[in-house]
């Protein structure tokens, strides 16, 4: 495999506020799954993803198998990709995602316009089906060299770290251990995974001003199995159970794992869905840009995303409840997975929201409701010197939203995507 010399990236320096009410994640110690099918799982562990798949919905996972030093240079890739692409080039690559739905190629800054403000997230998405030699061109020439490089990254989350996961989660709901990983193994002929670089760059004050600080409105994945790896800007947010916004906290060489919209249909709303934002550092990372790397796993995109019934759990769990109520009504089948990506894809930040009874941004797609959430407050530190610069200076913004018991109207802020 080619290593072309590039400058290395240095992970950018923790910030010094650590006292938040940091969000309390499990830990998965992938190493304790083993077996050459990636199949044998101690109780214990099937016991502690369920809980934690069934509750907060955000884990740490570790001992995934790569240095530290290897998942650096994915990040130094990422880096030299934002920091040498030439504008013809963007412009060439980018991603076709009003019509095909695909966030495939290079995401510009301000795709999304939410009230007038444009969002300030770069990225470039490299898709499971999209690594053939035929179809680098697809890609900026900038980053064609490292095409090899990245597509073995991506193989290692996709047949190590995914088919782990899915193993756990297939016993969690009580079925055959490959039963999720059948429904996902062939990512790269009929797949829509996504491997993505993103750059956050800080918005200009006024923008932060509108949008209360929140840079990515809180949204629920897509896809299956969200794989973030962890790096050291303080932004990323959970939605607690108690309906609290919560930070995550760095660990280096850990992942991030969430589930999203994929599922948590296809569990019968047994495994969440849960909901997570972006929002502004802490004063000493506030002019910094944040560079992420996450691979977006999801269900070959002919599966349908109906609960698995032949699951006694997943059964229950969806007793009295019906996803798919309205195009039942319409004599369509449920989604694919392929079709639900598309179709959030599509509708992402576009405009297409209409506010709730409940505060929230609403969209409706392939008849459900699908929430993006801005009004309720973070939780902060104690101190105040630690809050976010941006959360203190508007007279709406989230804190001061909680001073006044929420009784401001929510702002309308970027969604995310994806994933
Ligand atoms: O930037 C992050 O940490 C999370 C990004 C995210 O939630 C998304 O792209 O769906
Ligand atoms: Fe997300």
């Amino acid at each position: 495999m080619s290593t072309r010399s590039i400058p290395p990236w240095i992970p950018p320096p923790p910030s010094k506020v650590t006292d938040f009410d940091w969000a309390p994640l499990e830990t998965l110690d992938l190493s304790l799954i083993t077996g050459e099918n990636m199949d044998q799982v101690p109780v214990s562990v099937v016991e502690q993803v369920g809980t934690a798949f069934s509750s907060t919905g955000f884990m740490y996972a570790i001992n995934h198998g790569l240095t530290y030093d290897q998942v650096l240079r994915q990040f130094s890739i990422a880096q030299y990709g934002f920091d040498h692409i030439t504008d013809d080039e963007k412009d060439r690559c980018v991603a076709d995602m009003r019509e095909a739905g695909s966030f495939v190629g290079y995401k510009p800054m301000g795709h999304w316009h939410i009230d007038g403000v444009k969002d300030r997230i770069e990225q470039l998405n490299f898709g499971s089906q999209h690594f053939t030699e035929g179809q680098h061109a697809r890609y900026p020439s900038q980053v064609q060299p490292f095409l090899e490089e990245i597509h073995a990254f991506s193989r290692f989350n996709h047949d190590v770290i995914l088919r782990k996961v899915l193993a756990v989660l297939s016993l969690v709901l009580k079925l055959p251990v490959h039963t999720l990983w059948d429904l996902s193994k062939d990512h790269e002929t009929k797949g829509l995974d996504l491997l993505r670089f993103a750059l956050y760059r800080p918005p200009p004050p006024e923008d932060d001003e509108a949008l209360g600080g929140v840079r990515l409105q809180g949204h629920t994945d897509f896809n299956s199995v969200s794989i973030l790896w962890s790096q050291p800007i303080t932004s990323l947010e959970v939605l607690m159970p108690d309906n609290v916004w919560r930070k995550v906290r760095h660990r280096p060489n850990a992942v991030v794992l969430n589930l999203g919209d994929a599922m948590h249909f296809i569990s019968g709303g047994l495994l969440k869905q849960t909901i997570h934002r972006v929002v502004g550092p802490p004063e000493d990372q506030q002019a910094l840009q944040r560079l992420g790397v996450f691979y977006f796993a999801l269900f070959n995109e002919d599966v349908p995303l109906e609960p698995l019934l032949q699951s006694e759990v997943v059964k229950k769990a969806y007793h009295g409840r019906d996803f798919w109520a309205e195009r039942r009504a319409q004599g369509l089948p449920a989604v694919t997975a392929g079709e639900w990506e598309r179709l959030r894809v599509r509708a992402y930040g576009q405009g297409g929201q209409k506010k709730g009874s409940d505060g929230h941004d609403h969209e409706r797609i392939a008849g459900v409701d699908v929430k993006l959430y801005n009004s309720i407050p973070s939780t902060q530190a104690t101190s105040h010197e630690s809050r976010p610069a941006t959360h203190n200076v508007r007279a709406s913004s989230p804190i001061r939203a909680r001073h006044k018991h929420l009784t401001e109207t929510p702002r309308r802020v970027m969604s995310p995507l994806r994933a």
